[in-house]
């Protein structure tokens, strides 16, 4: 396990020393951190004394609405007037939107400069952080736009959770979710068995970085895979997508993912691919877990053909992740669109 955070350039520390001698030790020209109103308020002050007295602190507005080219523009034109050269580093102090897209703001940056991902919410520690996806959403598109660079660092201090709020917490338990249904039926049962309300961080984290590290390891440009990370993702995406700009009913990404994933356990269930007492099991728990989203009929269609710009799709075929039993999944399934429209149908009557 060490050796795969090792490889993925991971640390998990429950104090910022060794953050301190690796910015030191690289020595960068200038640095650059990038921060939104929360992670400035509630962050920065933990990290302030241990960066050097001289950079540039850029914020952004918070939120996926947010992740955009726009946000980019902004961030290129700081770090162009700050007369960042290409020995310069980004420090990336948030959750997974300032992860990728600050990181893929450094890799374009003359074209690519060091970045440290400083993940910030449950969700950036235990998948964002790790494995070196970056990128924007692009018109109503989840990450359409984007590259694949390892961080020089992903430095993951826990005790950053604990502004964190009940929500976004519970969001990023969705991801660790993920991992236990594609890779560690062992770690289900413990999921299952525990208290939500007591669970231990720092375990959840290492576990979950040690699955997705070792996958990404295998696989880094998701030529095959890496496409299991994806569970949930397919439909999970394209409900994102759709609430994305409706204030009312907008869903955070990982609230969208855990209806993806019960949506999907259906697909697999229907497919005959795992019983009806997993799909039920996955259902129950998930489902109490999560807010509710009500799905208007007339709305199912447009959702499945979201679907359609999904980025494990090949020749127009939609290709989706499915499980074959709990802690093990398959990627490339094909699905249709009618398929999907069933699963949302079916998430609608639960
Ligand atoms: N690159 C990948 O592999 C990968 C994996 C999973 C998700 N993602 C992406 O990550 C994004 C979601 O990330 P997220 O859930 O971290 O959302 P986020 O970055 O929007 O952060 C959630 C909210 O928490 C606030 N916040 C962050 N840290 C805080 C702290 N310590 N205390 C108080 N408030 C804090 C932020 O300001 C924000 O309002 C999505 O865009 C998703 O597509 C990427
Ligand atoms: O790291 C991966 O690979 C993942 O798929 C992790 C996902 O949790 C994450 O949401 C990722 O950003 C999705 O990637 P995308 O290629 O479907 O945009
Ligand atoms: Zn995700």
């Amino acid at each position: 396990m060490n050796a795969l955070m090792e490889s993925q350039n991971v640390r998990i520390a429950l104090d910022l020393n060794e953050f301190e001698r690796f910015v030191t030790q690289r020595n960068p020209t200038k640095i650059a951190v990038i921060v939104d109103e929360n992670t400035h308020e509630h962050c920065y002050p933990l990290l302030k004394p241990f960066l050097p007295t001289e950079h540039l602190l850029i914020e952004i507005q918070s939120g996926e609405q947010n992740k955009t080219l726009t946000t980019c523009s902004h961030i290129w034109q700081q770090m162009t007037d700050y007369a960042m050269d290409r020995k310069g580093m980004v420090i990336n102090l948030g959750g997974g939107v300032i992860g990728d897209m600050g990181g893929f703001c450094a890799t374009t940056y003359k074209r690519g400069i060091d970045f440290i991902q400083m993940p910030t919410t449950l969700l950036s520690q235990v998948d964002a952080s790790v494995g070196g996806k970056l990128g924007i959403d692009f018109q109503q598109f989840k990450n359409h736009i984007g590259t694949f660079k390892i961080p020089n660092l992903v430095y993951i201090y826990i005790p950053f959770l604990q502004t964190l709020s009940a929500r976004q917490l519970l969001s990023g338990y969705a991801e660790v979710i993920k991992h236990c249904l594609i890779a560690d039926a062992d770690k289900w049962q413990t999921l299952q068995q525990s208290n939500y309300h007591t669970l231990d961080w720092q375990d959840i984290v290492q576990h979950s970085v040690a699955v997705k590290a070792q996958v990404v390891d295998t696989d880094p440009y998701e030529r095959g895979l890496r496409k299991i990370l994806n569970f949930g993702h397919t439909i999970g995406h394209a409900i994102e997508s759709y609430y994305l700009t409706d204030d009312q009913r907008a869903l955070l990404h990982g609230e969208a993912i855990a209806i993806g994933m019960m949506c999907e356990a259906y697909l697999a269930q229907q497919k005959g691919f795992i019983g009806e007492s997993d799909l039920n099991r996955i259902t129950q728990y998930i489902d109490k877990l999560y807010p509710t989203l009500t799905i208007k009929d007339e709305e199912v269609a447009a959702i499945a053909q979201l679907t359609r710009q999904d980025k494990k799709n090949e020749g127009g075929k939609i290709q989706c992740t499915l499980l074959e039993q709990v802690g093990k999944a398959n990627f490339n399934q094909p699905i249709t669109l009618n398929e999907v429209s069933q699963a949302l149908q079916w998430y609608q009557g639960l």
